[in-house]
């Protein structure tokens, strides 16, 4: 059977990038997903945006919802401190290998810990299976009818304290229209709003940072 798309871009990454070097598989999948094959990446124009977030943020402890191929994860890892760590959610269990290969040839296996799952399910078993307390960073890239209610299941769960920090991709394009329900106007949120562009595209999109005040 001919590979997958995905499949391709581990490849490619495999082939091209500088072992250890995050920096080298970023701008791999960057270049073969405007060149070659757009793929759903948050891409080097919103990942600024990530980038300065999670700077900003400087989680001890990180969570990402949606894997896929691992593009964020690596963008998300090489920002974080010694002890420091990044657990990622992914329920598609072609993609769950292809991230795992591209984040280790990025160096950064031992700071992301992907759960193989539905972030609905996992979410309630973080504090119990991963011993985790709170949430410094959560990162949002899955299904967008998904982030209204994963994020009220976070709140529900306990895992977010006052100043986690939630960033959430593609609030204009696909669009997260229940998601900016729940954040805005809300008492228990500061938001931000991020214009930007679609990855390797020319549409508009944004991200939205929500802050969550206890
Ligand atoms: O649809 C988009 N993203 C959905 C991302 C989905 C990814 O998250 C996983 N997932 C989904 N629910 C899950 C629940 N639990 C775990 N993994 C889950 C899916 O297996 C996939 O790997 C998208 C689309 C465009 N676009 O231009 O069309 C642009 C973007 O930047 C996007 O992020
Ligand atoms: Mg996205």
């Amino acid at each position: 059977m001919d590979q997958s798309k995905e499949q391709r871009i581990l490849n490619s990454v495999s082939y091209n990038a500088i072992k250890g070097d995050p920096e080298s598989v970023l701008a791999c999948i960057d270049k073969y997903c405007s060149q070659n094959e757009w793929a759903m990446n948050v891409g080097d124009e919103k990942g600024l945006i990530l980038d300065k977030i999670v700077k900003e943020a400087d989680p001890t402890v990180a969570l990402e919802l949606g894997t896929y191929c691992g593009y964020s994860a690596v963008r998300i890892a090489r920002l974080l401190k010694p002890n420091a760590r990044l657990f990622s959610i992914e329920f598609n269990a072609e993609f769950v290998p292809i991230a795992k290969e591209i984040i280790e040839i990025a160096g950064l296996q031992d700071k992301v810990t992907i759960l193989e799952g539905h972030a609905q399910d996992i979410i309630p078993r973080l504090k119990t299976q991963y011993n985790m307390d709170t949430l410094d960073f959560v990162f949002l890239d899955h299904w967008k009818d998904r982030y209204a209610p994963d994020t009220i299941l976070l709140e529900e769960c306990g895992l977010l304290r006052k100043g986690s920090i939630l960033l959430a991709d593609n609030i204009i394009f696909p669009g997260a229209p229940d998601f900016l329900k729940h954040v805005r106007n809300n008492i228990h949120y500061e938001c931000t709003h991020y214009p930007s562009h679609l990855e390797y595209m020319k549409a508009p999109d944004a991200m939205e940072k929500a802050v969550y005040l206890g």
